[in-house]
C-alpha cells in the first residue's frame, strides 16, 4: 500500500462530495499528482506538470453502486496537456486485493473510509459488464450521457454470472477480464474523441470480416453534446494464447545464438544475404535454417501473411471516407515532414541532455547520432511524393511483437491505439501500410539486439553475436517481405512495385528507429541502445548501398 496523505473531513455525502471545495482541492492539489505521476499508464514522466485540473466529473449511478469517472487534465510545462481517466469509488472496508490503489483517506459525513480506484472493486467491475449486457445510456446532464454498446458476439444471459478480474500484465492502459471469455480496455489516457482501437477493432471484427483481430465485443462511451463520442472502455473476445509474439521471438533469438556459439560454424562461412530483399523461406541457405530452425520461418511467414491480411482489410472500404485508401499528395508530404523534423528536433535535444545517462557503446553510438544530424534530416527531407504510386491507409500505427498474439502457430493483432505520442487526429492520417511493416522490422532488431545487450552470457562474444544479429535479421525481414507481399499482390493491396517497397520501408525504418529513441531516453535509458544501434546500421546500409 503506498503512503497516504492527511485525512480530508466533508459534511457532504459522497454523491456530492466533489461540491466541497476541501475535498476538491486535496484530490486534484495532492492525492492526484501523487497518484498519478507513478502510474505505468501516465506517459508524461520525464516531463515537468504545471498543474492538474479536474476536467470533467462524471458520476455513474448504477445498482451496485455510486461511482465517478474523473477526467484529469494534465497541463506541462512546456505547454501542452493530457487527459487521463480515473474511475473512483469510497469504501470503508478495503478489499482483500492487496495491491488496491487507494488515492486518498477521508471522512465522508463522520464516516471513515478510503477514496479508492474504482476498477479493483467487483462491484464496479460488474456495474461495467451489466449495462454492457443492456446496452445501458445513462445520463449525467443535458446531452450529456455513458452509452454502452453490446456487440454482436456478447449474449443477453452472460450478465447472470460474472466473474472478473484485473490482469496482471505490463500495459498502458488497465483491462479487465470477464468469465474468462471477454476482456474490457478501459483507456487511461483519454482523447475528446473515438479512439482509433475503438474505431478499428470494430471495423476490422464487424464489417471487414478480417479474423485475427479479436472480436469487438462493446464498447463504453462518454457521449457529450452534438454526438460527440469519446471512447471510455473497449470489449473485445479473450483469445486464448501462449504469449505475445516478443516472448516468443526473444526465445528463438536465444537459442540461434546458442546453437551457433555451440557449433563449430564461422561468421565468415554464413552465406551474405541482401537488405530488404524478398526471400521465400524455402531459399533461406541450411546453414541459416540450422540455427534458427524451420518452424520458426514458418511462423515468421504466418506472421507476414496475417499482417498483410490486416492491411487488405484496412483497404477494403471503398465508400466511408474514413477508411477509403488515398494516393500520396503534397499536403500528406507537408505533414509528414513537418511532423518527423518535430520528432528528429525533440530526439536530438533529448539525446544532448541525457548523454550522462549513456555510457560504453551507447555513448557511442549517441555522439554518432549527433554527428549524422544533417544526414537524417536530409533523409526525412527527401519524401516525395511524385514518386510513389502506391495507396495510403488507415493503419495500426504502434504495430510491434507486444501487440500480437500467439495463438498455435497463428498470431493475432492487437491494440490499434496508435502511436503513443501522436495526436488523435495525426493517429488517424492514412499512411503507407509499409509503415507497420518496418515497426515490426524493428521489433525483429530489438528482439535481436535485446537478446545480446541484456544477456550476461553474451559478452564475451558480442562482436559475432552482433555480426550474426544483423545476418539473422535480414533472414527474418526477408522471409517476412516475401511472404506478405504475395499475401497483399493476391488481394490487389496497392503497396507498390519492388523500388517503391523499398523506399519505403527504409524512410519509415529510420522514421520508427528515430521514434524509439524518444521512448527509450523517457521511459528506460538503458534501452536506448537499441533504437541508437539501429539508426546507425540503417544510415551505414544506405551509406554502402550508394
Ligand atoms: N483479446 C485479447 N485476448 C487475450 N489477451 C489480450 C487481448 N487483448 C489484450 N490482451 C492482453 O493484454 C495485453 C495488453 O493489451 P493491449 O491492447 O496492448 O493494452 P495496452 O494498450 O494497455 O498496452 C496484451 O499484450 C495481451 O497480453
Ligand atoms: O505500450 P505500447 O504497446 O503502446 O508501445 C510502446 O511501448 C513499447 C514497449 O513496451 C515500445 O516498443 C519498443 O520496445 C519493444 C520491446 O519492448 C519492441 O518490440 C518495439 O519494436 C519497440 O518499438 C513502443 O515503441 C511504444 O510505442
Amino acid at each position: 500500500m503506498e503512503t497516504l496523505i492527511r485525512a480530508v473531513h466533508t459534511r457532504h455525502n459522497w454523491q456530492e462530495v466533489f461540491e466541497d471545495p476541501l475535498f476538491r482541492d486535496a484530490f486534484i492539489e495532492e492525492w492526484v499528482p501523487q497518484y498519478i505521476t507513478k502510474r505505468r499508464w501516465f506517459a508524461g514522466k520525464s516531463t515537468p506538470v504545471k498543474v492538474f485540473k479536474i476536467e470533467r466529473i462524471l458520476p455513474l449511478p448504477t445498482d451496485f453502486g455510486y461511482y465517478y469517472h474523473i477526467i484529469v487534465e494534465v497541463v506541462y510545462e512546456p505547454g501542452y496537456t493530457e487527459t487521463y481517466l480515473l474511475p473512483l469509488s469510497f469504501v470503508t472496508i478495503l478489499p482483500k486485493e492487496d495491491d488496491i490503489k487507494i488515492l486518498g483517506k477521508c471522512v465522508i459525513e463522520g464516516t471513515e473510509g478510503f477514496l479508492v480506484e474504482a476498477v479493483y472493486l467487483e462491484d464496479y467491475r460488474n456495474a461495467l459488464f451489466n449495462h454492457m449486457i443492456k446496452s445501458s445510456k445513462i445520463g449525467i446532464g443535458a446531452d450529456n450521457f455513458f452509452l454502452f454498446e453490446r456487440g454482436k458476439v456478447m449474449t443477453e444471459n452472460e450478465g447472470d454470472k460474472i466473474s472478473s478480474e484485473l490482469l496482471n500484465v505490463e500495459q498502458s492502459n488497465t483491462s479487465i477480464i470477464y468469465n474468462n471469455k471477454y476482456i474490457l480496455k478501459i483507456y487511461r489516457k483519454l482523447f475528446m474523441d473515438h479512439n482509433p482501437d475503438h474505431e478499428l477493432v470494430r471495423f476490422l471484427s464487424d464489417q471487414a470480416g478480417f479474423t485475427h483481430s479479436p472480436k469487438y465485443g462493446g464498447s463504453v462511451s462518454w457521449v457529450r453534446s452534438g454526438n460527440f463520442m469519446v471512447s471510455i472502455a473497449l470489449m473485445t473476445e479473450l483469445i486464448p494464447n501462449q504469449g505475445e509474439g516478443w516472448d516468443y521471438m526473444l526465445k528463438k533469438i536465444e537459442s540461434a545464438f546458442d546453437n551457433f556459439l555451440n557449433s563449430d560454424l564461422k561468421i565468415s562461412e554464413l552465406p551474405k544475404l541482401k537488405y530488404l530483399r524478398k526471400m521465400k523461406a524455402s531459399s533461406i541457405p541450411d546453414q541459416y535454417s540450422v540455427l534458427i530452425g524451420e518452424e520458426f520461418l514458418d511462423n515468421i511467414e504466418m506472421l507476414a501473411k496475417r499482417t498483410a491480411q490486416m492491411h487488405v482489410a484496412l483497404a477494403s472500404n471503398k465508400i466511408d471516407r474514413h477508411f477509403v485508401p488515398r494516393s500520396y499528395n503534397s499536403d500528406f508530404s507537408v505533414w509528414l515532414k513537418n511532423r518527423l523534423i518535430y520528432i528528429f528536433e525533440n530526439r536530438y535535444n533529448m539525446l544532448e541532455s541525457n548523454l550522462h545517462k549513456l555510457e560504453g557503446d551507447g555513448l557511442e553510438y549517441a555522439h554518432e547520432f549527433i554527428s549524422h544530424k544533417s544526414d537524417i534530416i536530409k533523409h526525412f527531407l527527401s519524401f516525395d511524393e511524385l514518386k510513389l504510386n502506391s495507396k495510403r491507409i488507415r493503419i495500426h500505427g504502434d504495430y510491434h511483437l507486444g501487440q500480437v498474439l500467439l495463438a498455435d502457430n497463428d498470431f493475432f493483432i492487437l491494440d490499434y491505439e496508435g502511436e503513443p505520442e501522436s495526436t488523435i487526429r495525426d493517429r488517424k492520417v492514412k499512411q503507407s501500410p509499409l509503415k507497420d511493416v518496418a515497426g515490426i522490422f524493428r521489433s525483429f532488431h530489438y528482439a535481436i539486439y535485446a537478446t545480446l545487450f541484456k544477456k550476461k552470457k553474451y559478452q564475451d562474444s558480442q562482436n559475432e553475436c552482433s555480426l550474426l544479429g544483423s545476418k539473422l535479421f535480414r533472414v527474418i525481414t526477408n522471409v517476412f517481405l516475401d511472404k506478405y507481399c504475395r499475401v497483399a499482390f493476391k488481394n490487389n493491396l496497392d503497396i507498390g512495385y519492388s523500388q517503391e517497397i523499398k523506399y519505403l520501408l527504409k524512410y519509415h525504418l529510420l522514421e520508427k528507429a528515430v521514434y524509439e529513441l524518444g521512448y527509450e531516453l523517457n521511459a528506460r535509458p538503458d534501452w536506448a541502445i537499441i533504437p541508437l544501434k539501429g539508426i546507425m546500421q540503417i544510415l551505414n546500409v544506405e551509406e554502402n548501398e550508394k
